[in-house]
């Protein structure tokens, strides 16, 4: 028996709007039939990789299509809440909502009524979950580590990428460099130790990238590099460190996970895209399981579908993510990135900022 299409409306066709245009592609029970940009050459172009949807003239009328199941929100960051606030009020479809959730501390309660009252599920869009070398971390950490106490999570990579309009250049439309690209890490440290942190201490700032940019009379206040420091509930420390100036490294993403029996460590390339062709294929990802005893790390590589690469910078993780939402939209599964974990996420963010402003310790809860 063929199941029907779920069909999804686009909010939002730029960057990450495509790559989950490639990504819904690829599902055999997914269509896009509408999507909303504001800039409407990027909606018709748009329109025309999804096979031909409806182009809306608003987000009011993207919502009076009355063949749509589902929503996709993939605009800007400061964006997200307001229009949360108005799918809440016209049409509660279920919704994928990209992170960061919210970027002001007093959209906090808003996010917190509607993990109660929105009546349809929405799913954060935290994907890193998915990749499947961090995946097979998140399923053998335990077993490898006796039960982590230190974990770990390094991000070294390129700079933000220009926009149209530049709104990833201000802290104020982003949430701040710890919010908007970090909610991702500290989403992973709740779900790798399985508790929630209790206090973060930063230190960050911008070093280097963005300071000759001029953007209406502005220079950009976006932070690119730091270290946060977290005491969770259950007694683990975690610590994170990005860097944004660091596009010539092997990999993005490095995670190490440590505890009483042992270590495991993997290791995520950056996007294909950015690889340099002349150095030969682009890096494979890797996990590596080191016992205390008897010693010897074991090292696989976990490569992924070359198909998932290409659709998108993610390392394969948006298609999964889209799986499982496809998944909840037909009944058939649960919300695994919660509205309670996207505020999480973004409340750890916040306060990481703020230690950083402050110099002082921030306790979370
Ligand atoms: N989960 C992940 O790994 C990733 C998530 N993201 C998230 O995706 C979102 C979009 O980022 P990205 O695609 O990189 O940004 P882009 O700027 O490339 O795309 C955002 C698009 O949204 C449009 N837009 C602006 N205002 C609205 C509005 N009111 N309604 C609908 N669309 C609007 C923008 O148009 P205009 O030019 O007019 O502003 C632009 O075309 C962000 O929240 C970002 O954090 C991004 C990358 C990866
Ligand atoms: O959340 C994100 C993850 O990856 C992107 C780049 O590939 C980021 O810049 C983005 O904001």
């Amino acid at each position: 028996m063929t199941l029907k299409k779920v069909s999804y409306g686009l909010v939002g066709c730029g960057m990450m709007g495509q790559e989950h245009i490639r990504n819904i592609a690829l599902l055999p029970g997914a269509e896009i039939v509408g999507v909303y940009d504001p800039v409407a050459e990027l909606a018709e172009y748009a329109a025309k990789m999804c096979g031909g949807a409806k182009v809306a003239a608003s987000l009011a009328e993207l919502l009076e299509m009355p063949e749509l199941d589902a929503l996709v929100v993939v605009s800007p960051n400061h964006i997200h809440v307001p229009q949360f606030r108005e799918i809440a009020s016209r049409r509660a479809l279920p919704m994928l909502m990209e992170k960061p959730l919210y970027t002001d501390p007093d959209d906090a309660g808003f996010i917190a009524s509607m993990a109660t009252d929105y009546p349809a599920p929405v799913w954060v869009a935290m994907e890193y979950r998915y990749m499947p070398p961090v995946a097979a971390l998140i399923e053998e950490a335990d077993a490898a580590t006796g039960g982590i106490k230190m974990l770990s999570i390094r991000e070294h990579r390129f700079p933000f990428l220009p926009k149209i309009g530049e709104w990833n250049r201000f802290n104020a439309q982003t949430g701040g460099t710890l919010v908007e690209k970090c909610c991702h890490f500290f989403d992973l440290m709740r779900l790798i130790l399985g508790s929630d942190p209790v206090r973060v201490m930063a230190s960050a700032g911008q070093a280097v990238n963005h300071k000759s940019e001029t953007i209406r009379g502005r220079t950009p206040d976006i932070w690119d590099h730091g270290y946060v420091l977290l005491d969770f509930a259950n007694g683990a420390r975690a610590m994170l460190e990005l860097c944004m100036f660091a596009e010539g490294s092997r990999y993005q993403e490095e995670i190490s996970a440590v505890g009483p029996d042992g270590k495991i460590e993997c290791f995520v390339p950056g996007p294909g895209r950015f690889w340099s062709a002349e150095l030969g294929p682009a890096p494979t990802p890797r996990l590596i399981v080191s016992p205390r005893s008897p010693k010897g790390p074991i090292e696989r590589a976990i490569p992924v579908d070359p198909d998932l690469l290409e659709a998108g910078d993610h390392n394969g993780s948006t298609f999964y993510q889209h799986q499982r939402f496809n998944a909840v939209v037909r009944g058939e599964g649960a919300v695994e990135v919660t509205l309670h974990d996207g505020a999480m996420a973004v409340a750890i963010g916040l306060a990481a900022q703020r230690s950083a402003e402050t110099g002082q310790a921030v306790p979370i809860g």
